[in-house]
């Protein structure tokens, strides 16, 4: 099996032809954003790019709007910023005064149903309106918080904490839409919004989405591999029962707009690219991201306590978040190959960020 594939990481190397566009990601919360975010990661680091980094930690002062100025300097050598990937509520005027003009805008969307119940479990304990519902639930037999927080969701919710933010609508909330129920501008706003990205993946058709981004970055197939990041263990998921479904979509009613909006914006890009030669370039994507997985992972859907710090995905308090181990008999070439395949986001931000500095990543400044 190794001896088949003797020299695919230098057939990377040698075959890259072109340097990717300057990029923004919008890294949307749960939505697979992790996985596209690893891949820029490799990207980047594989073409000297030079990051867009927060000046603290490794989100851009989260939830505030984005400002230009939270961002690092620029290193010392470098004419511009080529990659911005890392958690930020939107502002594409503020954006722009950071990229370079000829940046290419991407960001990835989930069904909102799905979304909501991966964002309720992975911050039950930090999204103040999901906390009290959770301790509600505990005086109450049979009841997920979930069930209990859906219920009566407008009784635990104060909108105006900037904490409760991605309890309601949150990937509207990441695109810094403004979301006050009964704002006349908000359809126009999200449709200009949505407009000004070039391409917005859909989390359902995540390969699909991967080819058409090739296109836009001018990828090699190879650069397209990934494997699915912050996948949570089976008892941190709750299953959702049709009420209860029909529910989230109540409460994450501007999300459904706006998943529905740009669902037909990539059924467009899916058409002009040409459907058959999409789903041939999808088989080709799959064979291709398989043969690397195979070659460079040991262990999948690892349990965090059985995985060594460096690959250890961050754990939050209420969701078990599993990770990938790294085969054993590999060059110290391909290690380092596999290990950026399966290193998880923190991890991985904090080195790209010492190699760009050549210092370590600041904490958040504590009043
Ligand atoms: N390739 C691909 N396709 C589809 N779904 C994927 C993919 N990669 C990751 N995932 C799922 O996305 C969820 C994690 O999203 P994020 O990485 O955006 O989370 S985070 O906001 O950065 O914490 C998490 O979903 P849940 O398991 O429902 O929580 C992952 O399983």
């Amino acid at each position: 099996q190794v001896a088949k594939y003797p020299n695919f990481f230098f057939e990377i190397l040698r075959s890259r032809r072109h340097n990717p566009p300057p990029v923004v990601f919008l890294k949307t919360h749960k939505t697979g954003s992790s996985t596209v975010q690893n891949l820029l990661f490799r990207m980047g680091e594989k073409h000297g790019a030079t990051f867009a980094f927060p000046s603290y930690s490794y989100q851009f002062s989260y939830p505030d709007k984005f400002e230009a100025d939270f961002v690092d300097e620029l290193p010392e050598g470098s004419s511009q910023f080529d990659i911005l990937c890392s958690h930020m509520r939107l502002n594409m005027e503020e954006l722009k005064k950071v990229m370079p003009p000829n940046t290419i805008y991407i960001t990835i969307l989930r069904d909102p149903v799905q979304t909501f119940e991966s964002v309720f479990s992975y911050y039950t304990f930090s999204i103040p309106a999901f906390s009290l519902a959770k301790k509600a639930a505990e005086t109450m037999e049979n009841r997920s918080a979930l069930s209990v927080f859906l219920g009566t969701p407008e009784s635990f919710w104060d909108p105006k904490s900037p904490e409760n933010g991605l309890g309601r609508n949150p990937m509207s909330f990441d695109f810094g839409l403004d979301l006050q129920h009964g704002n006349m501008a908000w359809s126009a706003n999200l449709t200009a919004l949505v407009e000004t990205f070039h391409l917005i993946m859909i989390g359902e058709h995540f390969d699909e989405s991967l080819v058409l981004l090739r296109a836009l970055l001018k990828l090699e197939l190879e650069e397209l591999a990934y494997v699915h990041f912050n996948t949570r263990s089976a008892h941190s998921i709750t299953s959702l029962d049709e009420t209860t479904k029909a529910r989230i979509r109540t409460w994450n009613d501007l999300e459904m707009e706006l998943y529905d909006f740009s669902l037909k914006l990539f059924q467009k890009k899916v058409e002009e690219y040409g459907a058959e030669r999409l789903n041939r370039d999808v088989d080709l994507l799959r064979a291709s991201s398989s043969r690397i997985r195979q070659k460079c992972v040991a262990g999948k859907n690892v349990s965090p306590e059985e995985l060594e710090e460096s690959v250890r995905p961050w754990q939050p308090d209420s969701a078990t978040i599993l990770g990938y181990s790294v085969q054993g008999n590999l060059t110290k070439e391909e290690q380092g190959f596999c290990m950026r395949l399966v290193l998880p986001e923190l991890q991985y931000h904090a080195h790209l960020y010492f190699k760009q500095y050549g210092r370590a990543m600041r904490p958040v400044p504590t009043e």
